[in-house]
């Protein structure tokens, strides 16, 4: 920095007193001038320095206001798809542009391939997203213990049975299948109409054999960003491992696993990856110890046959919609906690309810009780089940009427 020059000396006045009047005056007058020279010189100083202080202020603006952009300008979310020793390989989000770029100091030891991040406009890696700010807890349901019991579960017997031996057993009693040198189905794939109680089954079998539930919706791994499927279905086998013994419940899995079709669009190839990593788990899951797979889909035509190869959903099981019997079952078990009025006849009742899944079943049952609770009843009446029944069948929403559900399988 320049130093600023020293100001001008202070003109002296010397008056010898031995001095002429004219001297004297002549000095005055001298004395005058130089006093207006350094004033001149001082004005000239002064506005010199007003000038750099408007220009120092200006700066300070500048500064304030690249400062204040710094501070809140927005970031862009990125993967990391490799760590190398020349750099840190991202992929950004929404454009799937990939950059060979650095990490913030601070950060340079914690980057991992995987990682979701935000990158500033020079793409340098500004910060880690936790798990919280990340999708993945979003996707993904857990539950140590989930409240469905078989006894929950009406009409579908057969199928209870049969998850039971191919979940159920393996969980409880994997000696039995080591001595008798069968290897235990590796995964289980329920198919069938909406609503039927494919989610319950996982729930229930989890819930018998004190496993945690894991549950993730294939629609919820498609719908993320580039490269974050595939992180998914890496996290949820993860996070089975971590908590064994566990139950992972893939459901909707034709969203990831469809059979391939023709267009070469980023989504399919992002959607054939998440289901390739999916494959691959499975596959390298040989010692899978007290983890069992599990899925659902309503679209059983779809499926790529890949996922169905052995080793994989080797287990088929349909889960259709509940037979006349089945839906008295399910009437029974809806209303075991309401008080039911002795004219009312599930038998009879269910006869009817053609076409009905279990879930159509569970709302026919919830809308008596209300129809109850509008008259001011705590008693369940015919009248109710059937009002609830006319309500019902004259709902024109096709996720909800029954019959209407547009599936096939
Ligand atoms: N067999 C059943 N017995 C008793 N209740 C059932 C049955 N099936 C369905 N329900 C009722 O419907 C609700 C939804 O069932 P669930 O989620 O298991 O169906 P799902 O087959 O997994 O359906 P989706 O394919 O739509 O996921 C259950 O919470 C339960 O109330």
């Amino acid at each position: 920095m320049s130093r600023s020059p020293s100001l001008p000396e202070r003109p002296r006045l010397d008056l010898d007193p031995e001095m002429s009047e004219a001297e004297r005056l002549s000095a005055i007058r001298q004395h005058f001038e130089r006093l207006v020279a350094v004033n001149d010189e001082l004005d000239d100083r002064l506005s010199e320095a007003l000038d750099r202080r408007e220009e120092l202020k200006e700066e300070v603006e500048q500064l304030k206001n690249r400062n204040e952009a710094l501070k809140t300008s927005s970031l862009y979310v990125a993967t990391v798809e490799e760590v190398t020793d020349d750099g840190v390989v991202i992929k950004q989000h929404g454009n799937n542009q990939e950059v060979l770029t650095d990490a913030s100091p601070h950060l340079d030891a914690e980057v991992e391939s995987g990682d979701r991040v935000a990158i500033n406009d020079s793409f340098a890696i500004q910060t880690l997203l936790d798990d919280e700010t990340d999708s993945r807890a979003q996707a993904m349901e857990v539950d140590r213990s989930p409240d469905v019991r078989y006894e929950d579960i009406g009409g579908i017997d057969e199928q209870v049975r049969e998850v039971r031996e191919a979940v159920e057993d393996p969980l409880k009693n994997p000696e039995m299948f080591e001595e008798v040198g069968v290897d235990p189905p590796s995964g289980v794939l329920l198919y069938g109409p909406p609503g039927t109680g494919k989610t319950m089954l996982a729930k229930a079998v989890a819930n018998e054999t004190d496993a945690t539930f894991i549950k993730m919706a294939g629609s919820e791994l498609v719908r993320k960003f580039i490269g974050e499927g595939s992180r998914l279905v890496r996290d949820l086998f993860e996070l089975a491992a971590d908590r064994e013994p566990a139950v992972i419940f893939i459901d909707e899995i034709d969203a990831v696993a469809s059979k391939r079709t023709d267009s070469k669009t980023s989504g399919d190839a992002e959607v054939q990856r998440t289901m390739m990593q999916l494959l691959s788990e499975m596959d390298g899951f040989d010692d899978r110890g007290e983890i069992r797979i599990m899925a659902a889909t309503n679209r059983f035509d779809m499926l790529d046959e890949a996922i169905l190869r052995p080793g994989r959903f080797d287990r088929l099981i349909e889960v259709p919609k509940p037979a006349p019997e089945g839906r008295q079952k399910i009437l029974e078990i809806h209303t075991r906690d309401m008080n039911v009025a002795d004219d009312v006849d599930f038998a009879d009742f269910a006869e009817k309810l053609e076409d009905y899944s279990g879930a159509d079943i569970a709302s026919l049952a919830t809308e008596a009780g209300m129809f109850a609770i509008r008259d001011e009843r705590t008693e369940v009446t015919r009248a109710d089940f059937e009002a609830a029944y006319e309500k019902l069948e004259s709902t024109d929403d096709s996720t909800t009427l029954p019959g209407h559900t547009d599936y096939q399988y």
